[in-house]
Parts: C-alpha cells; sequence; structure tokens
C-alpha cells in the first residue's frame, strides 16, 4: 500500500484518515492493490471477470470468458486472471460453491466467507486483521433500530460458519458481516458501473462530508483515493458517503440511514439554503415543491423498472416537463440531474443516438460544470468520455438510429468535435482523478483520431477558429435543446 495519510482518533467521527503531507489535486492519497476481501455482486459473476473485475473486458479487447472448471461460478479472462484469484481466496471456496451448485451465494455471504476462510488459513497478517477489528460496527443500532438487518446477520453467520466448518464463533462472523455492511465500498469499474463490492481496512477509515476533499476509484483490484482539492498536511481526507448532488434532506436519510449519524459539513449547516436545494425565484411554496419532488422522483423509479426503453424515454421526458412547468427547477437541481442521466441511457438502448447526443451536450456544458465544480471530478470525465464515444459513432456514421431534427439542423463537424472534446480532456488529465486504465485509453483514442486528421493532411491543432465555432454551436445546441424541453 502507498499512502500519504494516517489514523487518528476523532473528536466526534470515531477513526479518520490525515493527511501526512500536502497533498495537490490529482495525487494519490492512497493506493492498494490487496483487498481485505472483494467480491463480485451475483449477477455480475456471469458477465464480469473475478480477476481484474472487468477491467481487461471494458480496455484490453477481452470478449469472452471462462467459467472455473471445478465450481463454474466464477468466471475469468484468462490464466492471470484466474490464477491471481485462485490464490487469493478462490482455492479455499471453490469446493464449498461446488457443494452448494446450483446455488449461488448472495455477495456479503460470499465476502465474508472469504475473510473466515482466508482467517483460517493464516492468509491476513496480525496487523491487518487487527486494523480490521478496529472498524466500527454500529451492531447496536442495527439491533436497536432494524431488526430485519440483524436477523439477516444473524442468518447469514449461521450459514457461513456451517459451510467453512471454522471454529470461528458466530458471533464473531455476525460482527465481521456488521463491519461489511458498514465499511465496503462500492466496487465498480475504471468507468464507475458497480460491479460488486470492496473492503479495505485503512481506507474504511476515511469518514464522510458532502463537501470532500478526496474521491474513491477503481482499477481492476487497485483502489485509489485521490485529491480532489489541495489537501494540507494534518487535514482530515473526507470522502462522500452519498451522492452530494442531491438535496439536504435526502442526504441526511440516506447517511442516517445506512450509517447511523448525521453530517455536520458547511454544506448540510446551510440545510435548505444549500445551492443543491434552491429553487429559481416562484411563487410555489415548499410543499407544492415538495409534493412535486416526489411524484416526479415516483416517475422516475417506474421508468428505471420499464424494461422497455421507449417507455423509460416516455415517462422520463414526462418527468422533466412536470419539473419544467414548475418554472422553479434549476437544471442542476435533483432529481433534474438523474433523469437527464437515465434519459441519456435509455436513448441508447434504444438507439436513438442523436437524440442522446444533445443530452449528453447539455450535462457536458450546462450541468457537470456546476455540480462538479474540478474538470478531474470522475463522474465529469467519465460523462465527457461516454459524449465523446457518441460523437466518435455519430462521426463514423455506422447506424445513427432514430434522426433527431434538432442535432439534424445544426449539422455539426463531427470529426472536429471529437478532436475538440478529446483534447480538452487530455489536458484535464493532469489533475484528474480517474483510474490509469481509462486514461490510457483516453491518450491512445486522442492519438488515433489526431493521427486520422493529420492522415487527411489536417492539422487540428492549427484549426483553432474552426474548432471554438463548433465548440459555440455546441453551446447553441444546448441552449435550443432546453427550450425546446
Ligand atoms: C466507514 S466508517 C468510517 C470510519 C469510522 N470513523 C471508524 O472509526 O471506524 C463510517 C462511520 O464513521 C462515522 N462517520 C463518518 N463520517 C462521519 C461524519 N461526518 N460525522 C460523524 N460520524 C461520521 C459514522 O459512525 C459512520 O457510520
Amino acid at each position: 500500500m502507498e499512502t500519504k495519510a494516517m489514523p487518528r482518533l476523532t473528536e466526534d467521527m470515531g477513526n479518520g484518515l490525515f493527511a501526512t503531507k500536502d497533498i495537490n489535486v490529482g495525487e494519490d492519497v492512497l493506493k492498494t492493490n490487496r483487498p481485505f476481501v472483494a467480491v463480485l455482486d451475483t449477477p455480475r459473476l456471469e458477465d464480469t471477470c473475478s480477476g481484474c473485475f472487468g477491467k481487461k473486458q471494458l480496455f484490453y479487447g477481452v470478449e469472452t470468458l471462462k467459467a472455473c472448471t471445478r465450481c463454474q461460478v466464477v468466471k475469468y479472462c484468462d490464466r492471470a486472471c484466474q490464477s491471481k484469484d485462485w490464490k487469493f481466496s478462490h482455492s479455499l471456496e471453490c469446493s464449498i460453491y461446488q457443494e452448494l451448485r446450483p446455488k449461488i451465494l448472495p455477495n456479503l455471504a460470499r465476502a465474508v466467507l472469504r475473510i473466515v476462510l482466508r482467517r483460517v488459513n493464516r492468509k491476513y497478517d496480525d496487523s491487518e486483521f487487527d486494523t480490521f477489528q478496529m472498524l466500527e460496527t454500529h451492531a447496536k443500532e442495527i439491533r436497536d433500530t432494524n431488526q430485519d438487518q440483524w436477523n439477516r446477520i444473524l442468518l447469514t453467520a449461521k450459514a457461513v460458519k456451517e459451510y467453512s466448518r471454522s471454529d470461528i464463533e458466530e458471533e464473531s462472523i455476525a460482527s465481521f458481516l456488521a463491519k461489511l455492511d458498514l465499511n465496503t465500498f462500492n466496487l465498480v469499474t475504471p468507468l464507475y458501473d458497480r460491479v460488486g463490492l470492496y473492503l479495505h481496512p485503512y481506507a474504511a477509515f476515511i469518514n464522510h462530508s458532502c463537501e470532500y476533499n478526496s474521491v474513491v476509484g477503481f482499477d481492476g483490484d487497485e483502489l485509489f483515493v485521490k485529491a480532489i482539492r489541495p489537501i494540507k498536511a494534518d487535514e482530515q481526507i473526507f470522502i462522500s458517503y452519498v451522492d452530494t448532488t442531491n438535496p439536504y434532506s435526502i442526504r441526511r436519510k440516506q447517511l442516517s440511514e445506512r450509517y447511523y449519524f448525521d453530517c455536520n459539513c458547511s454544506k448540510c449547516q446551510q440545510g435548505r439554503d444549500a445551492r443543491e436545494d434552491r429553487f429559481l425565484p416562484t411563487s410555489l411554496n415548499t410543499t407544492s415543491l415538495d409534493e412535486t419532488e416526489e411524484k416526479v422522483r415516483n416517475l422516475m423509479t417506474s421508468a428505471n423498472n420499464d424494461e422497455d426503453p421507449f417507455r423509460s424515454i416516455t415517462k422520463l421526458k414526462s418527468a422533466i416537463r412536470t419539473l419544467r412547468e414548475t418554472s422553479a427547477w434549476p437544471i442542476t437541481r435533483q432529481p433534474y440531474v438523474s433523469l437527464r442521466d437515465e434519459l441519456i441511457v435509455s436513448m441508447l438502448a434504444a438507439q436513438q443516438f442523436e437524440s442522446a447526443f444533445v443530452q449528453a451536450v447539455i450535462r457536458y456544458i450546462r450541468v457537470d460544470p456546476i455540480i462538479y465544480r474540478h474538470e478531474g471530478h470522475p463522474i465529469r470525465q467519465m460523462h465527457t468520455w461516454s459524449l465523446i464515444k457518441l460523437a466518435i459513432h455519430l462521426y463514423q456514421g455506422t447506424g445513427t438510429g432514430h434522426a433527431d431534427a434538432l442535432f439534424q439542423r445544426f449539422q455539426q463537424n463531427m470529426g472536429l468535435v471529437v478532436w475538440a472534446l478529446l483534447s480538452q480532456l487530455v489536458k484535464d488529465q493532469e489533475t484528474a482523478c480517474i483510474a490509469r486504465s481509462f486514461r490510457e485509453t483516453i491518450y491512445s483514442t486522442y492519438k488515433e483520431v489526431d493521427g486520422e486528421f493529420k492522415a487527411n493532411g489536417l492539422e487540428p491543432a492549427e484549426m483553432a477558429v474552426e474548432i471554438k465555432s463548433e465548440l459555440e454551436t455546441l453551446g447553441a445546441l444546448a441552449y435550443e435543446a432546453l427550450k425546446m424541453e
């Protein structure tokens, strides 16, 4: 593990992690490729490699996975991925998976089984295990306020004790599970697609702030925490446990239900006066705005659960219209932001590539710079990347799907748009908080596109006027599209 931070007791947040030196934006606070435990979510066992957690599939052209010939539960890109997982833990659990077949244990049960088996087989060094034991569980609060969750923990502990045939007490296994519940990170691909859960005891010391100074990401099995703001030596490292683009009441509810605390950061102290909550000047009262928000969130849930992307699009557009009709809803206030994200996903699924492009341009120009101030924010980087991929798709003209009248009206030079967006993304890399494999893909795509221009006798770096005009047209496209929304 490489770290520029050390744990220490805080006044009111239990243990926390503190910087040992000044850390610049984009630099690693912490990096490790040794999880205490990491497992895929059950549905992802089928389509994601259990060795590299999808990294090679995403960026290195791996298309088919091979199942472990013994248990048939886990799958791998190649021998290297298989051998890594075998050494880490699969050699200990494979026979148990075989016995349980066709049943597959849920992710938390598989994770705790790994911890028990690795512990019994002395795969953890003592200091690593001691750090794990120091982690908060909130077991009392779970028992007192969430009987269902507590019963689930006890039942899983009992089953894991039986499957593992270990002499670790059920009570200890239950405490491992409570630690997992509270301290695991969402294991995501380098493009932030959730595939499983990951626990690292040191990283788990990082407390939450809605005004976070760091972000967590993964590059395969490597976990990194990067500074998204300059951090001074001795300052506490904070990440966000929840989506901080949400208004105060939602953040507060999520933090108290899942993590048992009230956030006291400067943003939360502003309550409904913070940017995330604010509305445009309106004569509507708070109750009426709250009712609209609830109605729209229900519509969004219904759209998310709908398997037909065309029906989802209709529902999402109707939800957006409801927000627009209030004349009070900024496009950067939730759930407007999420509605647009979902709309882009549904439009892609429905092969409405031109319309998806228009929405992704609005997000790139009008939404992300407000809600993610730093251009190197991983979500902003990922959104820019998906806009570029869409522009490349439209540029290559390989199936634009359903035509979009507004897109057609603007007639952009997609080649130049691609180059301009890519070169901006390349410039942002110095302070970008993203995985190395993602960054390498950005560089290699830029090189390819730039090379293609040069092969055609063009030098885009010298086409500043044309590029400026294309970027202004993107702005005009976003403006017109929002007027019609
Ligand atoms: C993942 S753990 C972080 C490490 C933890 N402080 C510890 O000592 O193990 C999450 C727990 O830390 C505490 N915590 C994190 N951020 C906090 C905050 N901003 N204010 C108060 N408590 C916080 C809560 O008890 C929360 O359930």
